[in-house]
């Protein structure tokens, strides 16, 4: 079914900037629908609004049931907004903080619109940002070296013990310098060589591990299968290294685990005593992440150095050429992002790369929210896991046709079958745009501002772009709770993302700090995907309460469980041929 986008000449959520308008973008929004309310910034003049609580005079909310005594210490506005406030209570917010954010943002947002500033505690407040021109504005300001307005402000604080220096959470000039630095290492020959060397290996691995809960009709937790196999795959993929994460409980995973899930309680701590230099070691929570975080960055370091001592000078002079000749470089024998920085002898101290291949590592496979719950669960494999249960039901689902018809008799995909597996990859892009992960994008105003629409950003204001929203909002996608993966048009069109939306769907985020692994995770999600549904069957285990819960992604509360069962021997490809090469495990 193809659905036909409808645009609308009225100003709305939906609407386009002047400069989009010049250029359309490819996938049109559709028109105003009354439940979001239009964005425009409230003045005195105004109606009282229907969506939301404004502040009045006295900085109070005008509403009995708003957050009274902290609304109006969160006099951000001056005493007068023009921005609506969430009709949350402090205890709500609490609440939620450690449960499912996003779906309050979303009921907020239908009830006081795609801008509205959410109270989190006597000073602090969230302005929450639901609409595709806004997130715009906001996203391509961040570290812009033409106009720098927004820095990642809470997540870099947060997550700092961890990340260090990384670039994932610096800024300014020591952002970009080592931005430009590592995004060159996952290049196209570098996809190319994962692609077969990893994507498919380890994926051929998880199948094989499927076999005897296919056998026995054992459910499987797919959540933390995918998990599993993406850490195996971002562990070679950056170190050239084996997390054997399928196999084993890796103490560095856990370690992993424990410390994103100090950042995630660090994001929502009523009292941060973290803030307060020198106690980290008193408190227990604390210095079970602080003891984690040295053992990943001992296991880093160690991986550097093996790896240092592996490169020679010759290998150093042949990256050296690629550069300058503009070309790629490789190492045949080890492909990774560590072995390519190193090669490529950036002068830079060994603290840095260490910081900055961990936040590939962490970045790469974001999960959260495991830590103490043993092995499994991420919110990033959303991308194939919520793929699953869509699809299945899905009258019209293609993808297994499609997956056979690419791949012949071979088990998993070459570059060239990769191109041709374009419902798979809707079918993944359309699951990021249901469960994006992160939800939210948190950025901080280093200057005044003012929004499109007019609302007016104070210098130090948190601003919380809500992706969740944006991507289920009915005034911006057509039927937006419904899995339609031809939405995006043509299976032969361009892939989506934030451009050719104009930032209507943003999984990956936009302007300078956007993904740097985008290419990287979707061929990972698709390959991943092809792989199994080429040898399996999958069920959704009826009557299961799947949850969803968010730390800094999405993920399940309580896993999610499927049948698998083997499909016949010419499906599941009796040649034993992966990929080209001959398979030891199937
Ligand atoms: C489905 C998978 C993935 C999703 C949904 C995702 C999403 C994102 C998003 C939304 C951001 C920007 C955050 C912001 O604007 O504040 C980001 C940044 C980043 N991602 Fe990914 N990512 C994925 C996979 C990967 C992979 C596989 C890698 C590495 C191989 C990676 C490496 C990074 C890095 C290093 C950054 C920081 C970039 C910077 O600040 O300059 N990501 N990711």
């Amino acid at each position: 079914m193809m659905l036909s986008n409808r645009t609308s000449g009225r100003p709305t959520v939906g609407s386009r900037s002047s400069s989009s308008a010049r250029r359309p973008a490819l996938f049109v929004p559709v028109k105003h629908v009354s439940r979001v309310a239009p964005l425009r910034a409230q003045n005195e003049d105004d109606e009282p609004s229907t969506f939301g609580k404004n502040i009045d005079s006295k900085g109070a909310g005008t509403s009995f049931t708003s957050p009274g005594w902290l609304t109006q210490l969160n006099m951000l506005w001056g005493g007068k907004s023009n921005v609506p406030v969430a009709n949350a209570q402090p205890d709500d917010i609490k609440e939620l903080l450690g449960g499912a954010l996003f779906k309050a943002l979303y009921k907020w947002m239908q009830e006081s619109g795609p801008i509205y500033l959410l109270p989190t505690g006597p000073v602090s407040s969230f302005l929450v940002v639901s609409d595709p021109a806004a997130a715009k504005h906001v996203l391509r300001s961040t570290d812009n070296s033409q106009r720098n307005i927004y820095n990642k402000g809470l997540v870099a604080e947060v997550s700092e013990f961890l990340f260090g220096k990384g670039f994932a959470i610096s800024g300014g000039d020591a952002w970009k310098a080592r931005r430009r630095a590592v995004g060159p290492s996952l290049h196209k020959a570098y996809l190319e060589a994962m692609l077969d060397r990893v994507f498919g290996a380890s994926s051929l691995f998880a199948a094989d591990k499927l076999r005897k809960a296919a056998a026995e009709g054992t459910p499987v937790n797919m959540e933390a299968l995918f998990s599993q196999l993406t850490l195996d795959i971002i562990g070679k993929s950056v170190f050239n290294y084996d997390f054997n994460s399928l196999t084993s409980d890796s103490p560095v995973i856990q370690a992993v685990y424990t410390a994103l899930k100090e950042t995630e309680q660090r994001a929502t701590d009523l009292l941060p005593l973290w803030k307060v230099p020198g106690i980290g070691w008193l408190i227990p929570r604390q210095r079970k992440a602080l003891e984690a975080v040295e053992l990943i960055r001992k296991t880093t370091n160690d991986l550097i150095k093996q790896c240092k001592e592996m490169v020679d000078e010759e290998e150093m002079r042949a990256a050296s050429a690629a550069a300058a000749a503009g070309t790629e470089y490789l190492n045949e024998a080890d492909p990774s992002v560590l072995r390519f920085l190193i090669a490529a002898r950036e002068e830079v101290d060994s603290t840095q790369l260490r910081d900055d291949l961990l936040s590939m590592l962490v970045a790469g496979h974001e999960t959260t929210g495991e830590g103490g719950r043993g092995r499994g669960g991420g919110g990033r494999i959303s991308a194939s896991t919520t793929a699953f249960p869509n699809i299945l039901p899905h009258p019209s689902c293609s993808m297994q046709a499609e997956v056979d018809a690419v791949l012949g008799s071979r088990l998993s995909p070459t570059m060239a079958d990769y191109g041709q597996l374009r419902y798979v990859m809707r079918c993944v892009n359309e699951s990021m745009r249901l469960y994006p992960h992160p939800p939210v994008l948190l950025r901080r105003a280093l200057v005044e501002d003012e929004l499109p629409g007019g609302f007016k950003v104070p210098v130090g204001q948190d601003v919380m772009i809500s992706v969740y929203n944006i991507h289920h909002s009915p005034a911006v996608w057509d039927d937006p709770e419904a899995f339609i993966p031809e939405r995006f048009g043509p299976l032969d069109g361009p892939v989506p993302n934030e451009q050719n939306t104009d930032f209507r769907y943003i999984p990956f985020s936009g302007g300078p700090r956007k993904c740097v692994g985008d290419q990287f995770a979707l061929m990972e999600a698709v390959v991943a995907l092809t792989v199994l549904l080429r040898q399996y069957d999958f069920q959704m285990v009826p009557n299961q309460q799947i949850g969803m819960t968010t730390g800094a992604t999405i993920h399940t509360t309580n896993g999610l469980y499927m049948y698998v069962k083997e499909r016949g021997a010419a499906a599941s490809g009796s040649s034993g041929v992966a990929g080209g090469k001959q398979l030891a495990a199937a």
